[in-house]
């Protein structure tokens, strides 16, 4: 089993989520609280409430586990395609695999992802929700004074259900979005790359920020409910489950919250994307 894929895949992640963390806070926020009127009145809010920081809250879990998350991500994907294929990374290039086993292999990669993000995931969003400056965390008004004390208390209040609260929606959000992620990166290298050659870094930036814009923009409704599940539970049950959540999100908000926060996640997943492939491709050139 290759272990370098699963390297490059922890490396790559964390490339690319401290670029992309700003745009997830306030993509977040929107998707949860009514209280903005769109994207500009969040990050102004955000920023004269908390400062520069508020952007980067809840960041620390996850890049304490985006070594997990994306070495099974790119792990798993590049292993399935190994076990379908039997070629490597490399000899994908003179041997290209069919868009079927890409699409098996990212989905596969995807469900098991889903499951290690998870309660990472829920902490992640339970803290970018505290509105609260920096200077009053710990203070009686901010619930979470960190990501341990947000896990602890979880734990205690919800039990260890509650910290896969919202995965049901965030299985079905990255299981196929992750399928159709590898093949669109893929299909646009293998447009670009003269036969048997390696794609150029300008190709993979492309291929990785498309890549992640097509599978965010498919991604979102489902992102919408994760959120939302992710977040009940936290003053009381509002949703009853996940269809629940879709019925009662669409009853009283209409279609359009389906799509809450699409215009940051694409214009976050392709910085995010073209990051982590180029350095994705580049760990794996280099150690070869
Ligand atoms: C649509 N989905 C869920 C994805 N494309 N997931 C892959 C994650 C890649 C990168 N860490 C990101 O956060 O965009």
């Amino acid at each position: 089993m290759p272990v370098e894929e699963f390297v490059a895949g922890w490396i790559s992640g964390a490339v690319g989520l401290v670029l992309g963390h700003p745009f997830d806070t306030i993509k977040v926020r929107l998707q949860t609280q009514n209280t903005y009127q769109g994207i500009v009145d969040c990050i102004l809010k955000t920023y004269r409430h908390e400062s520069v920081l508020g952007f980067f809250k809840g960041m620390s879990f996850p890049i304490a586990s985006v070594a997990l998350v994306n070495s099974v991500l790119f792990g798993v994907y590049s292993n399935t395609l190994l076990a379908l294929t039997a070629t490597s990374h490399q000899e994908r290039r003179a041997q290209p695999p069919s868009y079927t086993n890409i699409f098996i292999a990212g989905c596969t990669g995807g469900l098991l992802q889903a499951y290690c993000l998870a309660p990472f995931d829920l902490i992640k969003v339970r803290l970018q929700n505290q509105t609260e400056p920096r200077v009053q965390i710990g203070s009686p008004g901010a619930r979470y004074r960190g990501p341990v004390h947000c896990a602890v208390s979880i734990l205690r209040e919800e039990g260890p259900r509650g910290l896969f609260r919202g995965s049901w929606a965030l299985v079905l959000r990255d299981t196929p979005t992750l399928g159709m992620y590898f093949v669109t990166y893929e299909g646009l290298c293998r447009q670009y790359t003269p036969e048997g050659q390696n794609p150029s870094s300008a190709t993979v930036l492309v291929a990785g920020g498309f890549a992640g814009i097509a599978s965010w923009i498919t991604a979102t409704p489902f992102d919408v409910i994760k959120s939302r599940m992710q977040m009940d539970g936290l003053k009381g049950r509002k949703y009853r489950g996940m269809l629940d959540c879709m019925a009662s999100s669409f009853q009283q908000e209409g279609i359009g919250v389906f799509f809450k926060g699409m215009t940051l996640n694409s214009a976050r997943a392709f910085p995010v994307n073209a990051a982590t492939f180029l350095s994705y491709e580049y760990l794996l050139r280099l150690w070869r």
